[in-house]
């Protein structure tokens, strides 16, 4: 079964959209935020909006009702990395994640160390960034596809403990088949249509190509962020979700 449709066992729920605010100031955030609510989508803080806000931000978030995303892509000694997961557990974020490149010893301790919050963060694993093709792993001495990389990578985030990885939903279909039907899938690289502007993103789907596939999560920046009507765009895939499951 979906991650969704455990989500929405009780009140058929369908909100799949993690919306990343990659926006340079809390002001500027909150302004945008105020055309959301949490039964629209989750957010997502990543490395320049938390930079520039730090925990106040996440947690004034969180206290409006929202599940957040904390997205600072952990890549550090087991120890480091155990502790910030501590951290942002105590913070009560939904989501954090880390680079499955920094070993099973790190995952391994990040899972132990979280292991024991009521509420506990899912653990999730960057595998290969969306941003990059065949050409960027061979000029880094990997002979995989993308995809060989990303599957040999979420095996061993599985194994070490995580709940997840981020991937591309052009993996999403293998691992989902892989993988099971409880690991989640956080798929960014998305865009509304194959025509719109890829920007610095290379392995890209359309929402229901990634919810068809078995995306749990599709993260989106620019396709909403620059929206006219953010919520509009939101409730749209909402129903698409709602038609596909
Ligand atoms: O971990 C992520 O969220 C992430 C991983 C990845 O492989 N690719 C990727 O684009 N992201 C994030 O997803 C968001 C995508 O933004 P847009 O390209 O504007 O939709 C950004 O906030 C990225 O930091």
């Amino acid at each position: 079964m979906n991650p969704l449709m455990i989500d929405s066992s009780i009140h058929p729920i369908f909100k799949p959209v993690i919306v990343a605010l990659d926006f340079a100031d809390e002001s500027e955030t909150l302004h945008f935020v105020r055309q959301l609510s949490p039964d629209l989508c989750q957010l997502k803080i990543g490395k320049e909006l938390f930079t520039a806000t730090g925990r106040n931000l996440v947690e004034k978030l969180i206290n409006q009702g929202f599940k957040l995303f904390l997205d600072l892509k952990y890549h550090d000694i087991p120890n480091t990395v155990a502790q910030a997961c501590k951290v942002a557990a105590e913070m009560g974020v939904w989501l954090v994640d880390m680079h499955v490149s920094g070993g099973r010893r790190m995952m391994e301790a990040a899972a132990n160390a979280v292991a024991n919050y009521s509420q506990r963060p899912n653990l999730i694993g960057v595998t290969v960034l969306t941003s990059m093709e065949q050409a960027d792993l061979i000029e880094l001495g990997f002979s995989q596809t993308p995809e060989e990389l990303v599957i040999c990578w979420a095996k061993l985030a599985q194994d070490s403990g995580l709940d997840g990885v981020v991937c591309s939903a052009q993996e999403a279909a293998s691992l989902r088949a892989k993988m099971g039907q409880e690991f989640l899938l956080v798929t960014p690289g998305i865009r509304l249509n194959v025509a719109e502007n890829a920007d610095d993103q290379r392995r890209i789907m359309t929402p229901q190509q990634a919810l068809k596939a078995g995306s749990s999560y599709l993260v989106m920046g620019r396709p909403i962020t620059q929206a006219k009507d953010p919520a509009a765009v939101l409730r749209q895939i909402n129903h698409t979700a709602y038609d596909l499951f």
